[in-house]
């Protein structure tokens, strides 16, 4: 668990499903680090012995629990916490009610059920991980690094706050993009390549990707001058912005990101979480996660 996930409540909701997995029979191991590094370096040395891997907490620690289950029989299960909460958003589990999430972690562990959801491997040039929401890469990104500097405000209001300051400093990174052999350049505002609809706390930028489609959305914008980014923003939120002119959408097994030279090259991430710097390749791995659900 993240005791400090949503403002302090998941260490409430990690006390909470602890107690009630147990009172349900389930043998568990608390594998809670004093801080994420910790509870990553746990999570993978024990996956392996595990029957599935609970976390509770944001998008931060699900990030990581799922590098250490991804591509493995180990299950996930996935308790919200956080103040984003977007991969558990976009695997349509419940939010804001960690007994409910709980209760549906321990009736799937009871009855071995679980749901095959795909995941993406993102490959850079030093090393290679998962992630199983939305990669940022363009301004989208430079907001995201903005948003997880400040502790204040929390939830959703951080991101449009880092939106607003990001906007005013940047208004296209250029790009190569490669979808699946595919070659494109664009001077773009952001790629985002998606495998459930939201990041950013609920900003759908792809919202009519399918985790279990075997395919990952790639949402192009081209650059644009400020004030038309600044209206798009609200679109955004709604995934009401597919039908202006600068947004493209694209669906590909394989998608490869370079940066342009020139300019401000931003740092990539993924799950809110930063990768290494461009070119990265990220390829969806059909079925990868077995959440418990
Ligand atoms: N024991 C811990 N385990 C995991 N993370 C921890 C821990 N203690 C502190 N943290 C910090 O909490 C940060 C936020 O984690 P997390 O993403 O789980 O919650 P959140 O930010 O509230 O939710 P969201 O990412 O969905 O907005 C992590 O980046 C990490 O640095």
């Amino acid at each position: 668990m993240n005791p400090t996930a949503g403002r302090g409540g998941g260490r409430v909701a990690g006390a909470h499903v602890l107690a009630t997995l147990q009172r349900l029979g389930h043998r568990v191991t608390d594998l809670t680090g004093s801080d994420l590094a910790a509870s990553s370096r746990a999570a993978r040395e024990r996956a392996g012995e595990l029957d599935a891997l609970v976390v509770v907490g944001g998008d931060g620690l699900v990030h990581a629990a799922l590098g250490a289950v991804a591509g493995t029989p180990t299950a996930l299960g996935i308790v919200p916490a956080g103040t984003g909460n977007d991969l558990a958003r976009g695997l349509g589990l419940p939010l804001g009610d960690p007994a409910r999430a709980a209760g549906l972690v321990s009736s799937a562990l009871r009855e071995g059920r679980h749901r095959a959801v795909d995941a993406v491997r993102v490959r850079g040039a030093a090393r290679s991980s998962w992630y199983g929401s939305v990669l940022a890469s363009g301004v989208d990104a430079l907001v995201n690094e903005r948003a997880n500097s400040w502790r204040w405000p929390r939830g959703p209001a951080r991101y449009t706050l880092a939106a607003l300051r990001e906007l005013a400093v940047v208004s296209g990174v250029g790009m190569r993009i490669t979808l699946d052999g595919e070659v494109q350049e664009r001077d773009c505002l952001l790629v985002a390549v998606a495998n459930t609809p939201c990041y950013g706390g609920g900003m759908r930028m792809a919202p009519h990707a399918d985790p279990t489609d075997g395919l990952l959305d790639v949402v192009v914008v081209d650059a644009m001058p400020r004030l038309a980014a600044l209206r798009l923003l609200p679109r955004v939120r709604r995934g009401a912005h597919l039908d202006v002119a600068a947004v493209h959408v694209h669906r590909a097994r394989s998608v490869t990101l370079e940066a342009l030279p020139g300019g401000r090259e931003p740092h990539p991430h993924a799950d809110g979480e930063p990768l290494e710097h461009l070119p990265l390749t990220c390829d969806v791995v059909p079925g990868a996660l077995r959440v418990l659900a």
